[in-house]
């Protein structure tokens, strides 16, 4: 059987629950992924006078070949574009500022600084999003930033965000699609606080000053990142969840998500509805946490594929901002990309290949025993065919044969490096 075979015979079964198979997919061409670049090269970046990884977060693993340059990044995300199918965005941090060299400090960071990108982007027919860099830098270095006590090291951080978010404005101005400038700060504390409440009344207070400054929204949307713990803010982070749900909520900006950032046991799929009662917009870092934030490469689990279903049965496809985050140095970088990016991509299929109108109605009917039923019966219709399909229609490797040319990539360029 021919892929177009099997893939007709798919259509069938999903068309006898009036799921129109080829209006999903052209729903499905329109999603982007904002695809980070720091997987690249294990959070590095490109700095003059580079720090060591520092924020709480952690990269393990030493796979040989990781990208050192620009070019050789850039290069990396062309491999991995090429076997996702769909068009994306590439996520940047300010430590992927390109400085001809000269000492640049965040602070005077400038969208010349990412001209590169940008006409990369261009050529790519990607759109750009952009991240502060708050951590990995002696002003960050006993874990405060945006709501250290010295007024100083915070003006510094308020200035390097107002500098960031005219970045976003640049990249949203010149490639046609508003940049999602997203803010995460490292702020917290190993041990039991004192005061919990101080540092979140100047977070609060410096948040303010740094949108205070006028930014095109039709260029540059806002988000803030919160977070659970860190490695040596493992008692107490200053912008938790409900810091920023409270703050994204009074002050109109996208209160983003990121799925190893919760309790072991909260999802963050059960979050997204509430939030898009109250907000237009809601952002995703989809990650995988094991045991903690330690970001492992997206897996097809049940997660994904909820987050995915409450994204598309909330109709929120234009709503949910889906970026993802994750820095494996284990295995080949751009394996990991294409692995994390196509499951991303496959979850939304299945979503979408899900009867989700019937669902509710059996819900609201009290028809438990069909909805369950149901839900289990479609986690084995061929949703595999229709995403073979798919790929040979967007002119990339079906199933695995994408590994081929990651592994022709390593020997030809990664293992030179
Ligand atoms: C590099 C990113 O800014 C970082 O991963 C942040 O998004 C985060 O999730 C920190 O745990
Ligand atoms: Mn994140």
């Amino acid at each position: 059987m021919t892929i177009k075979e099997n893939f007709e015979l798919a259509k069938q079964a999903y068309s006898k629950w009036g799921i129109d198979v080829e209006d999903v997919l052209q729903k499905l061409k329109s999603v982007p992924i904002s695809i980070h670049c720091w997987q690249g090269d294990d959070v590095a970046g490109f700095e003059v006078n580079p720090s060591e990884l520092s924020g709480g977060i952690d990269v393990t693993g030493n796979y040989p070949g990781k990208a050192t340059t620009p070019e050789q990044l850039r290069s990396d995300l062309e491999k991995a574009l090429s076997l996702i199918p769909g068009k994306h965005r590439v996520n940047l941090h300010a430590i992927y500022a390109e400085t001809n060299g000269e000492v640049v400090e965040r602070d005077q960071l400038e969208p010349k600084h990412f001209e590169n990108w940008v006409a990369w982007a261009k050529e790519q027919g990607l759109g750009l999003d952009y991240n502060p860099t708050l951590f990995s830098h002696p002003k960050a270095s006993d874990g405060l930033t945006l709501s250290h006590p010295d007024e100083e090291i915070r003006e510094f951080w308020i200035n390097h965000c107002i500098g960031s978010r005219k970045i976003g404005e640049y990249f949203g101005k010149e490639l046609g699609t508003p940049a999602l400038t997203n803010i995460w700060i490292p702020d917290g504390y190993k041990d039991i606080p004192s005061d919990r409440l101080t540092p979140r009344q100047r977070l609060k207070d410096s948040l303010d000053k740094i949108f205070a400054v006028p930014v095109d929204e039709s260029y540059n949307l806002d988000a803030v990142e919160s977070k659970v713990f860190g490695i040596g803010s493992e008692s107490y982070v200053v912008g938790s969840h409900e810091f920023y749900l409270g703050y994204a909520l009074k002050n109109d900006k996208i209160c983003l998500l990121d799925t190893g950032h919760y309790h072991p046991t909260e999802t963050v799929s059960n979050k997204i509805s509430s939030m898009l009662l109250y907000s237009d917009k809601v952002a995703l870092h989809v990650s995988r946490p094991v045991r903690w934030d330690s970001d492992h490469v997206v897996i097809l689990d049940d997660e994904l594929k909820e987050i995915a279903l409450e994204v598309v049965r909330n109709d929120a496809l234009n709503r949910v901002i889906i970026g993802l985050d994750f820095f494996d140095a284990s295995i080949n970088r751009v394996a990991a990309w294409t692995i994390g990016t196509r499951n991303m991509v496959k979850a939304l299929l299945y979503a979408m290949l899900v009867p989700n109108e019937k669902l509710k109605q059996l819900q609201e009917e009290g028809n438990f025993t069909e909805r369950l039923a149901l839900m289990e019966e479609f986690k084995t219709y061929p949703f595999g065919a229709i995403w073979d399909y798919y790929c040979e229609q967007m002119g990339v490797p079906v199933k695995e044969a994408w590994l081929e040319e990651v592994k022709a990539y390593e020997k030809e360029v990664l293992s030179k490096r």
